[in-house]
């Protein structure tokens, strides 16, 4: 993720009448296929606070988080995506990031296992093809995959400002409520998704915005195989909390 720097930062939101998805007793119905049988449904549209959002378990298992978050941990490029900033998005946090295509240099090279390296691009495959599904869409195309790690480096846990902004994923948010299509904003895009690998961390909560990115409408914490699927546009909005202590 990169050019966020026109991306407004509202810090100071309300943290009013969120939903907590996993806090919900009503079984999620799902809106389109689970990817295999191990996949559970853990939140639909309704239950994320919003339209073109999903979140399911157990799309990674625990072998699996281990192997690619301790290559993340090794093998992360300080500021990868960020003109090589360690801190672009808050300095209490190190940001690290490893591509495919650096993945892949480091298996031909011999640095890391050829295992690993294709462990990552298996599950970025699988988590378009989920979305995909999900979506019923007749075709999604891959743009850009990045596993990345957040570390706190001051544990302070009195922050004011958030790990990751609230923004869109292919717009630049604006202050009057406006999302800006440029050339930077990489436009492109239709939907994002994340793979959590981990939640030995304090904070760090995925959150969503409403439509006009001033309330915050849900938040839901990052654990091993957790996938969320949502839209790259405004409405879709989304941050992260503060990480106060550890690497997520
Ligand atoms: O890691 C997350 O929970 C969100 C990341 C994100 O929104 C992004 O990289 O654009
Ligand atoms: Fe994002």
């Amino acid at each position: 993720e990169e050019q966020r720097d026109s991306n407004v930062e509202l810090n100071h939101m309300q943290f009013g009448s969120f939903i907590d998805p996993s806090s919900l007793s009503e079984p999620a119905v799902a809106e389109g296929p689970l990817l295999h049988s191990e996949v559970t449904m853990l939140s639909n549209s309704t239950q994320m606070g919003g339209p073109l959002r999903f979140a399911v378990d157990h799309f990674a298992n625990e072998q699996q988080c281990r192997d690619l978050t301790e290559f993340a941990l090794n093998a992360g490029v300080l500021g990868d995506g960020y003109s090589g900033k360690a801190s672009p998005n808050t300095e209490h946090e190190l940001f690290q990031g490893l591509s495919i295509y650096t993945a892949t240099e480091l298996a031909i090279k011999g640095k890391v296992p050829v295992k690993v390296a294709a462990l990552y691009f298996d599950l970025s495959e699988q988590v378009r093809q989920q979305v995909k599904l999900y979506f019923k869409l007749e075709e999604l195309y891959p743009h850009y995959t990045h596993l990345v790690c957040r570390t706190s480096i001051t544990n302070q846990t009195d922050r004011s400002d958030l790990s990751l902004p609230i923004h869109a994923d292919n717009c630049n948010l604006q202050p009057n409520g406006s999302c800006l299509k440029h050339q930077n904003s990489l436009y492109w895009r239709d939907y994002s998704a994340i793979l959590y690998l981990n939640e030995d961390f304090n904070g760090g909560e995925f959150i969503m915005a409403d439509s006009n990115a001033e309330k915050i409408t849900m938040h839901m914490k990052p654990k091993c195989g957790r996938l969320a699927g949502f839209c790259s546009g405004k409405q879709c909005s989304h941050g992260i909390k503060p990480i106060t202590k550890g690497s997520r």
